[in-house]
């Protein structure tokens, strides 16, 4: 899919063709940009704008459309009337769906084409118009509306007057949500709302979402669905606009978060098990561990617990090593394995006063849990970390609390092991490596996996006091 934008210059990377060519590329399109102005610009405003000639805004089109076929052409920023006149003259000569975004001011509140009456003869010529709410009022001459229904009272007159489809905006309303409508000439057509994100990292949210309901019309030639597809997208790349940080003022939004995620996802897996990690801290058997007080009996019972535990865990290690993409991961869970096999399970069994005993339901649900967790490679290391992770976590509190005096110094000083830290920390990489290869489902079914390991965790930790 070929989509070309026609569009101004953000040298920020936030707005304009910029922002353009990352959301056409992040919705599966093949990007193109004819640069109408250059601006000087940052997150915080515009110092400068700089028109290319109507001349040479013609042969950069036409340097296109004699190489190139279009499949969807995105407007934004025009600047002036001469330009207007120059892209109005090309669309005559193209066949391709036209999305006008008509840009007139900025975040900022800088101007950025001279006159709105002069996008009038582009009007006619677009598929889709995308104004924001003072753009709007702008183009029928009359007064911003202040709720909902007048701005779709005003997308239908402004559809009426030029035989478009007309995008109402309302993220300029005040309101927990954000409602966009496409407006026909007689009705709405379709309405898809998402929540208000708490950011003021919006720069570039129009330009960002007329290019991929470009881009996913191209692919799906349905004007409803391409909204559907660009609204869900575009609140996406506005949910991970935070994790940018790019500049002081209106930052960007996160273009390609279905790529690269917004921040480090196994952050916010944490505090996705922030209670499942204090119910553990609090439980009877991790008090009385620290402190000393915890009965033998009850301490024998969990090691025996994590005795046939650790023999499932070695076979699931085992396997996440046979799963692994490429060598390095293969190696860092065989090897897990092996030491488990070769030390833990020792360590364990010197512990241990009886011989084996059955393994508890607790336990039998965890392993199994762990094995039907192997779907893929990703879900199964992400059943896997949390007992990586809340053991080294747990351990290195437990560790901190012991002394020559204390009744379980010798297990408590196993935790103390700064090559678990380290192990610990490439499980995550892996789990991270793998999150990000992922497809969004992919990535539900890692995160599901990965708190429901967590959840049989604090069971396990809890069902000695609940075994006799
Ligand atoms: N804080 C937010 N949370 C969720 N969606 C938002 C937020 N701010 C804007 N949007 C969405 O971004 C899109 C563009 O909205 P807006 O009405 O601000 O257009 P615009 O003014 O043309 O954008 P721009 O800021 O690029 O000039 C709309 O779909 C709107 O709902
Ligand atoms: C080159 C260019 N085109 C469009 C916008 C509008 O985007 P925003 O309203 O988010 O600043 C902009 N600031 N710069």
């Amino acid at each position: 899919m070929n989509i070309l934008s026609i569009a101004g210059s953000d040298p920020s990377g936030g707005a304009g063709i910029q922002a353009d060519l990352k959301a056409i590329a992040a919705n599966g399109g093949y990007g193109m940009a004819v640069i109408t102005a250059l601006t000087a610009q940052n997150t915080r405003g515009v110092s400068g704008v700089q028109a290319i000639s109507g001349d040479f805004v013609t042969a950069q089109l036409e340097a296109i459309s004699a190489d190139v076929r279009v499949d969807a052409v995105k407007i934004g920023m025009l600047a002036n009337q001469e330009i207007i006149n120059a892209v109005a003259a090309w669309l005559d000569t193209v066949d391709a769906p036209v999305v006008l975004d008509p840009v007139m001011v900025a975040t900022s509140g800088d101007r950025l084409l001279e006159d709105a009456a002069a996008l009038r003869p582009l009007l006619d010529r677009a598929a889709v118009i995308t104004p924001n709410i003072i753009e709007l009022a702008a183009l029928l001459g009359t007064e911003p509306a202040g709720e909902w229904a007048g701005v779709l009272e005003q997308a239908q007159r402004l559809a009426q007057e030029h035989d478009v489809l007309v995008l109402a905006k309302g993220g300029h309303l005040a309101g927990e949500d954000c409602p966009d409508a496409l407006v026909s000439t007689s009705e709405v057509l379709a309405e898809f709302s998402a929540p208000r994100v708490a950011t003021k990292n919006t720069h570039g949210t129009g330009c960002t979402l007329s290019s991929a309901i470009a881009t996913r019309f191209a692919a799906t030639g349905d004007w409803a669905q391409a909204l559907e597809e660009a609204k869900s997208y575009l609140h996406r790349a506005i949910a991970g606009a935070d994790a940018l940080q790019v500049g002081g003022g209106h930052g960007p939004v996160n273009h390609f978060v279905d790529f690269f995620g917004a921040g480090d996802p196994m952050d916010a897996w944490w505090e996705d098990i922030a209670g499942l990690r204090a119910g553990i801290d609090d439980l009877e058997f991790i008090v009385q561990l620290a402190d000393g007080s915890l009965d033998r009996a009850k301490f024998d019972y969990y090691l025996a617990q994590d005795a046939l535990y650790l023999q499932h865990y070695a076979q699931v290690l085992a396997q996440a090593s046979t799963l692994a993409p490429e060598l390095d991961s293969q190696r860092f869970w065989a090897k897990g394995a092996g030491e488990i096999l070769e030390g833990e399970l020792q360590l364990h069994r010197s512990h241990l006063v009886e011989g084996q005993a059955n393994p508890s339901a607790t336990t039998l649900n965890y392993v199994n849990h762990l094995h039907a967790s192997n779907a893929s490679y990703g879900e199964l290391i992400a059943a896997i970390l949390p007992c990586y992770w809340l053991y080294q976590d747990i351990g290195n509190r437990l560790a901190a609390a012991n002394h020559e005096a204390h009744p379980y110094n010798d297990w408590l000083a196993t935790y103390a092991d700064p090559g678990f830290d380290e192990a610990t920390a490439q499980a995550k990489d892996m789990v991270r490596q793998a999150y990000r290869l992922a497809d969004p489902a992919q990535r539900e079914r890692m995160r599901a996996a990965f708190i429901r390991s967590s959840e049989h965790e604090l069971a396990f930790f809890a069902q000695a006091h609940g075994s006799e």
